[in-house]
């Protein structure tokens, strides 16, 4: 058993104790004083409605900030500096009742500060910090500071905590070099077990996992790494870091998480809130795309579904150009002059005239809807420039009215058609002519007979739209308007998106920057990433910086090295993962023979009866079969994936998640059942697909996984040298 935070008081409950204990309190009743600061408020003093409502929501956003959760610890580290030149004091700054106060104490002449480090920033009423964000520049060493590099760091303090109460801390002396590498409270954090939705991490954020944390937001960041090694942790940290760096701008500007389903999003959600962060939005690349749709139409959805192959190709980044080139065919060469009747005089501008103007605007590289916009002022320019010509000096205002003309709108509008986005793709996929015009030199026949649709339906109303079709749209949608930039993304499992899904992220962020998350070996769409340099020249951001993450927190040794086993026919190229718990786990895989009804019920019995939350995990297509038995046998659980869209993580509050392969991704339970991994993988198109399936639901343990079967294992799990029941 991992040991629990309070038993690893390093040292023992006494007056150093009490005194942290005291400033804690201290720090509930200062932060209790912010809030009621902040609630005295009276956005009524404000001049206007506009200034008035502006302060009424920063006082609320301020108040939810300021809440105190009394089981959330205020702060979990502090930071005693040395002075230059100074390498001994820190450590005697510690002793009794010295440390009551944050900010300086001064000792036998030499001067040193210290902070406790936390999840906001509190003060007292004078102003001196009580708790220092985590944030701040000045708790960077807190992750960083190591005895080869100290930073000026004397002593490192860690605390322990139990239901918000401080019980235990452990020192470490950077000064003198007397550094434990081993942490008991850092490991009771890394073994504390799973309950509920994902929490954060940051007490306890690795210096590998901070330097991405904190790296600068104009630069773009891809994170390759193996299951549990903290991708999602450090992805939703790293865009806490960036609001707290870059406030107003990426306020103003926004921050957009994409995860791989709603599952997900919902086991994620309560991550950045806890960290005082709710200006994030949280997406999948579904719901981002089908929102383009509903710009269209408030009824439209995603509901349709291609065959794999058919979604491959609409994937591929060559489409783009075929979009682009279907929608620029729509303007068209004039074929005779415009005519505009201005009073008693006939205005002519000849066909020649309009092409080259037509070529002109086509040069300036703006998006279709623009240039189309420019269309009838540039028409009605050239009529100007014939009535200045015949001598007359009209002005701005004669400009504006032939621009808006009834011979020069018609004009303008056979000559540059508005295009919807969703029409532009619905004819593209049912109209072969259309289509092969579009993609002459860029599709063959075959390709451009599998792209289209069988059975086209009659309108863009009646299509009943794929996500692949969805992301089409997205594309069309930005060739016509410019799609708005945030100011920073956070994309995870970004091995599974398509290069039409990166393009759809990157026109998204082509102002802002990126964090890229995923893991080669994870990849189990048919249109998933080959390599993270192909996927961030789709996401435009080709020289980003890939990082590689082979640490493990989440799945214990014995248990990663089986998952491993398959890691040379998934992705050879790959390092293998280590892990960094202390427990080597509990592995067993069972062959339940024909007795597998039994031996479901017993393994989830067992389960259930432990500390930590469960999760059986098995093919999509046996489900509903095994919630029948769980059900027959009076077990509880809830069906990941059920959960209505607007109520809480009911899912993850349960003990007990039946869990469909499909889903397993991104999650983690302290147990894991996991049922016929043939299955898994005859659930997926191709062998190499399936394997990588298994590898994510092999890896969602924490604790303890066991693998059932009645079928014979894939033979690339190699021989069973674990033990079995
Ligand atoms: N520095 C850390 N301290 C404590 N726990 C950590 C740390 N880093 C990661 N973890 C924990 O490890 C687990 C795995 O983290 P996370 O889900 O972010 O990994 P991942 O790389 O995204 O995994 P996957 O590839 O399976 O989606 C989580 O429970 C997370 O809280």
């Amino acid at each position: 058993m991992p040991p629990a935070p309070d038993s690893t008081a390093v040292h023992p409950a006494g007056a150093e104790l009490l005194a942290e204990q005291e400033h804690l309190a201290e720090s509930r009743r200062q932060l209790a004083r912010m809030r009621e600061r902040t609630a005295a408020m009276d956005a009524a003093a404000a001049g206007d409605w506009v200034s008035r409502e502006y302060l009424e929501s920063t006082f609320a956003l301020r108040m939810k900030q300021l809440a105190d959760d009394p089981t959330i610890p205020l702060f979990f580290g502090r930071l005693d500096m040395v002075s230059t030149g100074s390498t001994t004091e820190a450590g005697s700054t510690t002793e009794a009742g010295s440390t009551t106060e944050a900010g300086s104490t001064t000792e036998a002449g030499s001067t040193t500060e210290s902070w406790h480090i936390g999840r906001r920033h509190i003060s007292d009423p004078t102003g001196e910090p009580m708790v220092i964000d985590w944030r701040a520049p000045v708790s960077l060493p807190f992750y960083r500071a190591s005895r080869t590099e100290p930073m000026g760091v004397g002593l490192r303090r860690r605390y322990g905590f139990q239901h918000g109460r401080l019980t235990a801390f452990e020192d470490e002396d950077l000064a003198t070099g007397r550094v434990d590498e081993f942490s008991a409270i850092l490991e009771a954090e890394i073994e504390r077990p799973r309950v509920g939705p994902m929490r954060d991490i940051v007490a306890t954020i690795q210096p590998e996992q901070d330097v991405i944390v904190r790296s600068e937001l104009s630069r773009s960041v891809c994170v390759q790494g193996a299951p549990g090694t903290g991708k999602t942790a450090v992805g939703l940290h790293r865009a806490a870091y960036l609001l707290y760096a870059h406030r107003e701008q990426l306020t103003r500007q926004g921050v957009l998480v994409v995860g791989p389903n709603a599952s997900f999003l919902r086991y994620i959600r309560d991550v950045l809130p806890a960290l005082g962060e709710i200006d994030a939005t949280q997406s999948t690349i579904e719901e981002l795309v089908a929102r383009t749709l509903r710009e269209q139409n408030p009824r439209w959805e995603v509901r349709g579904e291609d065959p794999a192959d058919v979604a491959v190709l609409k994937g591929d980044a060559r489409l783009a150009e075929v979009l682009r080139r279907a929608l620029w065919s729509h303007v068209r060469t004039p074929d005779e002059s415009l005519v505009v009747p201005r009073g008693a005089r006939r205005w002519r501008v000849a066909a020649y005239e309009a092409e080259e103007l037509v070529a002109s605007l086509r040069e300036r590289g703006v998006r279709y809807g623009a240039a189309r916009a420019m269309v009838p002022q540039s028409l009605a320019h050239r009529v100007l420039v014939r009535m200045e010509l015949a001598g007359d000096s009209p002005d701005d205002r004669v400009q504006n009215a032939v621009a808006r003309s009834k011979p020069v709108k018609d004009y303008a509008k056979a000559l540059w058609p508005a295009v919807e986005p969703a029409r532009l793709v619905w004819r593209l996929l049912s109209d072969a002519d259309f289509l092969a015009a579009a993609a002459e030199g860029i599709l063959d026949a075959d390709e451009q007979a599998r792209l289209r649709w069988s059975r086209p339906a009659k309108s863009p109303a009646s299509t009943r739209w794929s996500l692949a079709d969805a992301v089409l749209v997205d594309e069309a949608a930005d060739l016509v308007e410019r799609t708005p930039s945030v100011a920073h993304i956070v994309a995870d499992e970004a091995q599974d998106l398509s290069p039409m899904m990166l393009r759809a992220l990157a026109r998204r962020s082509s102002t802002g920057s990126l964090t890229v998350l995923g893991d080669l070996a994870q990849a189990t769409t048919p249109w998933a990433t080959r390599s993270w340099a192909e996927a961030l020249a789709h996401l435009g951001k080709p020289d980003a910086h890939v990082e590689q993450l082979t640490r493990g927190f989440r799945v214990p040794g014995e248990v990663i090295e089986y998952a491993a086993r398959l890691l040379p026919h998934i992705a050879p190229d790959l390092e293998p993962p280590t892990s960094v718990r202390r427990s080597r786990g509990e592995l067993s895989v069972v062959s339940t023979g024909s007795t597998t009804e039994d031996r479901v019920v017993e393994a989830v019995r067992a389960a259930v009866v432990r500390e930590g939350s469960v999760g059986l995990i098995a093919p999509d297509a046996g489900l509903d079969e095994v919630a029948a038995r769980l059900s027959a046998a009076g077990i509880g659980f809830a069906v990941l994936g059920d959960a209505p869209a607007d109520e809480l993580a009911t899912e993850f509050d349960a003990h007990l998640d039946l869990v469909p392969a499909s889903l397993a991704k991104g999650l983690e339970f302290d147990h894991v059942v996991l049922l016929e991994p043939a299955g898994i993988v005859a659930g997926e198109p191709d062998r190499v697909t399936g394997l990588r399936r298994l590898y994510v639901c092999l890896t969602r343990a924490v604790t303890s996984l066991v693998v059932l079967h009645a079928e014979p294992l894939p033979e690339e799990l190699g021989s069973p040298a674990v033990r079995a029941h």
